[in-house]
């Protein structure tokens, strides 16, 4: 936010400003100590040129405390990130000048700071090569080029000085080394003016020095006839968006409202990369963001209208779990926990750090909403996106929470956020109002009554629908606002050199390995952590194998009579199987789909399916082990059914384990803990009735048994470990009691198989998950 001055000039400090051309990337530089004016007349101290440039245009000048201004000269027009500059505004390093229509972008610092960059130990304004063989980049004080970014590993990437030039080389970094927004992998040679970034930090190489062109990651969005279609089932064609052009600036906080359905968070999501849309130009940094996703991610934030966030886990905890997900390997505990602390502290929830979000009494709508904000904090995003996150609160909190987010743009994070509470729209530097997919208004929120003539914000909704969509747009377009807000911003990069960048999107397969294992260990502790968090539940998943192995030695006794004897052994056997596919499908069952939107918003970022299946898949196999041992071990002490207790134990787990993944595949496909808890019965019941243990199985019943049915081959295996004398058994009808379809090679081989089938069949529902956002 730029403060009005009040003060007088008489700071000594000399200035060393450059303004930056947009068009042409040319810069201009000059020094100074108190003023210097600007104008398109040769007698000024800078002399800049350009559509609407006045001869005498405007004045650059010291505050007291050494703060730097600008004041227009003659109410000549100037925009200072969007801001009209009717009165003397601060300025900050970054931001962006509009004289007329001619964008630049101001970077400016003591002469003292100059001399400091030049020499080499400072790096905002650029890092001569000259005399220099090696240069390194990184979060590490030492580097030759230093960004103190979380996103930036500790040794980011090298340049290095070869005989035919200089090469850069990525040094296995989280979020990547770029050249011209295409990721690299190992030594690449740069040449003059190509683009260098480091996660989201753009550098310009001019063949003798590195200087930086956004050094903070500030992002400014720049949309160009953004158009989304959808087939609908009917085979018609729907267009959710209709060539909607704008530009978000960094530092600025946009509200997008419109009524229900006009395409809000179908917006959101085109512009944030999730949706992409069918046609038109979504620029970031004046970069492709579809071509170039890659560059972006670790600098996009995204608040869905669901809560990211694990409930039973200490926010402390949770927010660190993300931490280690998303920010570079390595990124010390320290670092990660000042970072947790400090984003803690920014929404307001810095003395709950120990507690979880549901104990011990559960936090308010607001507080929920806050965590999920910290969520997405923890990972430094330059540009965040907010969905519906007020909707459900009260007008109290939603002002607070609005005035949140725009503290995080004044930190100069570029915000956008869908709303439907108009109470405290008046918080947005700007809004953006949508109806039927058009772009109706884009400006400031306190012009908004007044462009529709209306006496309250919230009648701007019954006004829109008495007209067409393209007569709202048709009056938009004709508007100043659609000139100021939308022309003359878009036309900043009219001319922008990088449109065209390379649409190539490569990820680099070093340290897949590692990530992946880092990854799984990540998320196997915080899925660890999560078991434990509600112990009363894990104890009833322990204790119901003990307790039905207890029923089964209460009911079962063995009689004298062989057919007999040998019939009741193969029902307790029959039990056993069964109840080991149950606690198996059970377990996991609603394990992926409760957290189904921090998967969403995970996967969005760099999870990898693999890290999050095994994630799931060793400790439900540890609960799984100790079901299963529990269940042989009191039936075994309780009753006596003579055989390999170590074999029977490794089919009953493998049996456990198959239907594990069972469990998972049915929560990759649905939507819903409800749906998940519905589909299991329809899993388990045939399980009973196709083992081959209730009726005699033929034809298409033996077929489908045998095809899907882990309770058919562990039944069969586990009847193999009984004792020869039983397995003879015939009984008056001259049929054997215990029958046998295969062996215990081809049984095990089975349950194996119809565990892969649903582990495969699971990462498919998961994939499919990324696709349906
Ligand atoms: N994949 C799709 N296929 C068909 N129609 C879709 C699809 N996605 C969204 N829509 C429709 O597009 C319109 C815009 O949806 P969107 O969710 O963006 O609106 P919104 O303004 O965010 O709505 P709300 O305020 O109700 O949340 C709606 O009518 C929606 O039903």
């Amino acid at each position: 936010m730029n403060n009005a001055y009040i003060g007088r000039t008489v700071s000594e400090t000399p200035f060393q400003l450059e303004l930056l051309a947009a068009k042409t990337r040319q810069a201009i530089v000059c020094e100074f100590s108190k003023e210097c004016r600007l104008g398109s007349d040769t007698g000024n101290d800078v002399q800049i040129t350009g559509d609407g440039v006045l001869p005498r245009h405007a004045k650059i000048f010291v505050s007291e405390d050494s703060a730097l201004f600008i004041a227009a000269i003659d109410d000549a027009p100037i925009t200072v990130n969007g801001a009209l500059a009717d009165k003397p505004l601060m300025l900050n390093n970054g931001d962006w000048l509009l004289f007329g229509s001619t964008p630049f972008q101001i970077k400016f610092q003591s002469s003292q700071a100059a001399d400091d960059v030049l020499s080499g130990d400072d790096t905002s304004a650029g890092v001569t090569l000259t005399g220099k063989s090696v240069l390194t980049i990184g979060r590490l004080p030492q580097c030759d080029i230093t960004i103190p970014s979380p996103l930036v590993s500790r040794e980011h990437a090298k340049l290095t000085r070869e005989s035919t030039g200089w090469v850069i080389e990525d040094c296995g970094s989280t979020n990547g080394t770029f050249v011209n927004a295409v990721r690299i992998s190992g030594k690449q040679p740069v040449l003059a003016n190509d683009w260098l970034s480091f996660a989201a930090f753009d550098y310009r190489f001019d063949g003798n020095a590195i200087i930086p062109s956004n050094q903070d990651g500030q992002v400014k969005i720049e949309v160009y006839r953004l158009t989304k279609e959808v087939k609908e089932s009917s085979g018609q064609t729907k267009r959710l968006l209709d060539s909607l052009s704008f530009a978000i600036h960094p530092g600025e906080f946009v509200g997008i409202f419109g009524t229900s359905g006009s395409g809000k968070s179908t917006l959101l999501d085109a512009l944030n990369g999730r949706r992409p849309a069918t046609s038109g130009d979504i620029l970031y940094n004046e970069i492709d963001l579809y071509g170039a996703f890659d560059l972006f991610r670790a600098a996009i934030g995204y608040v869905p209208q669901q809560d990211i966030v694990h409930r039973k886990i200490v926010m402390q905890h949770a927010l660190k779990f993300t931490a280690k997900l998303r920010l570079p390997p390595d990124t010390s505990d320290f670092e990660m926990d000042e970072n947790v602390l400090k984003v803690l502290e920014k929404v307001g929830l810095a003395e709950k750090a120990g507690l979880a979000v549901d104990t011990p009494t559960p936090l308010s709508g607001g507080q929920l909403k806050r965590v999920s904000l910290a969520v997405e904090l923890v990972a430094n995003p330059n540009v965040l996106f907010l969905d519906e996150v007020t909707s459900g609160l009260d007008a109290g909190t939603d002002k607070k929470m609005m005035q949140l987010f725009r503290s995080l743009a004044e930190d100069k994070k570029t915000v956008v956020c869908v709303t439907h509470t108009l109470e405290n729209i008046d918080t947005c530097h700007l809004v953006l109002l949508l109806h039927q997919g058009r772009l109706v208004f884009y400006g400031p929120p306190q012009a908004v009554i007044g462009y529709f003539g209306i006496d309250r914000l919230s009648d701007v909704y019954e006004l829109l629908e008495s007209r067409s969509a393209s007569y709202w747009a048709d009056k938009y377009r004709a508007s100043n606002f659609h000139d100021t807000y939308v022309e003359k911003r878009l036309k900043l990069s009219e001319q922008r050199d990088n449109k065209d960048v390379l649409k190539s999107n490569t990820r680099p397969t070093n340290n897949k390995w590692l990530q992946s294992w880092r990854q799984t260990k990540t998320l196997m502790s915080r899925y660890c952590e999560l078991i434990l968090s509600d112990r009363k539940n894990l104890l009833i998943l322990i204790l119901q194998a003990p307790l039905i192995a207890l029923i089964v030695s209460l009911v079962f006794e063995m009689d004298d009579q062989i057919a007999l004897r040998a019939a009741k052994q193969s029902q307790i056997l029959f039990i056993m199987v069964l109840s080991a596919i149950w606690f198996g499908c059970l377990n996991s069952a609603r394990e992926l789909v409760k957290e189904l939107p921090i998967y969403i918003r995970e996967r969005s970022v760099n999870l990898g399916l693999g890290p999050y299946i095994v994630s799931k898949l060793i400790p439900l196999s540890l609960l799984c082990f100790v079901q299963c041992f529990l269940l042989l071990g009191v039936i075994a002490l309780s009753i006596s059914v003579p055989g390999d207790l170590i074999q029977r134990f490794l089919i009953l787990f493998a049996s456990g384990m198959a239907a594990t993944t069972m469990g998972l595949c049915v929560s990759a496909f649905v939507n819903s803990n409800d749906k998940a808890v519905a589909t299991v019965p329809i899993l388990l019941i045939p399980q009973v009735i196709l083992s081959g243990a209730v009726v005699n199985l033929e034809g298409a019943g033996l077929w489908i048994a045998k095809t899907t049915m882990i309770s058919y081959w562990s039944f069969d295996a586990m009847k193999l470990t009984l004792g020869e004398e039983i397995r003879a058994v015939k009984d008056f009808t001259g049929t054997t009691v215990v029958s046998i379809a295969g062996s215990t090679g081809s049984d095990l081989a089975a349950i194996a198989g119809l565990g892969l089938f649903f582990l495969i069949a699971t990462a498919i529902g998961l994939k499919l998950k990324d696709t349906k956002k």
